[in-house]
């Protein structure tokens, strides 16, 4: 009996007061949603930066065998997080030989004010997906006209929530659900036409 291999998705985040950590998994549970996907977590940790640089070689062992990666960080001074930022520079030495190309990326993050910048964040993951070649992949979800109620805060860059007490909207969290969805469904679709 052929044994059809699974499509493998990582969602690499940082977190420290875990609202990202409630969206990353929300996510990790959309993209479960297509049996063909596994799903590997990598939460970043302070622990792995040293001196400022990431070092754990054993995550990019793991990214290099996935199909799409899927980054998260909350937004600080309009910004990734500096544990994110740590992580993003050391995939300098996948990038020089583009290992990443090809990959499906995403991202989302979080900040406490509504507005508080969260798009230069996600344009931020932007620009370090497409450094590595991979093909972004954003939200067909127009703000205001949907009757799920998804993507309140009108990003379609990617999932964008806002949280002032550690508690996630709703809409937040079954956004990055949907994003999931979206993610699970392209690869699913697109291996099944190659
Ligand atoms: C150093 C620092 C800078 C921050 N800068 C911003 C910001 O620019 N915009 C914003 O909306 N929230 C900002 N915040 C709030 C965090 O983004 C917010 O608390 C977020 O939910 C934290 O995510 P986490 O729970 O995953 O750690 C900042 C928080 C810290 C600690």
């Amino acid at each position: 009996m052929t044994r059809v291999q699974k499509l493998k998705v990582a969602v690499v985040y940082f977190t420290k007061t875990d609202v990202t950590g409630i969206l990353a998994k929300a996510l990790q549970a959309g993209l479960a949603e297509s049996y063909s996907i596994e799903v590997v977590s990598i939460q970043i940790q302070g622990k792995q930066i040293v001196e400022g640089r990431f070092c754990a070689p054993e995550v990019f062992e793991q990214l290099v065998d996935c199909d799409a990666i899927i980054f998260g960080s909350p937004t600080y001074m309009g910004g990734v997080a500096a544990q994110f930022k740590a992580f993003a520079d050391a995939t300098s030495e996948l990038w020089c030989k583009q290992q990443w190309a090809g990959k499906v990326a995403a991202g989302f993050t979080c900040g406490s004010a509504l507005n508080g910048d969260q798009t230069s964040t996600l344009q931020y993951l932007v620009t370090l997906a497409n450094q590595h070649g991979m093909l972004w992949v954003g939200l067909d979800l127009a703000s205001g006209y949907d009757q799920r109620e998804l993507n309140r805060l009108g990003c379609q860059l990617g999932v964008v929530a806002q949280s002032s007490n550690g508690e996630v909207h709703p809409s937040d969290v079954a956004t990055a659900r949907y994003l999931g969805q979206r993610v699970g469904s392209l690869l699913k679709n697109t291996s099944e036409k190659a």
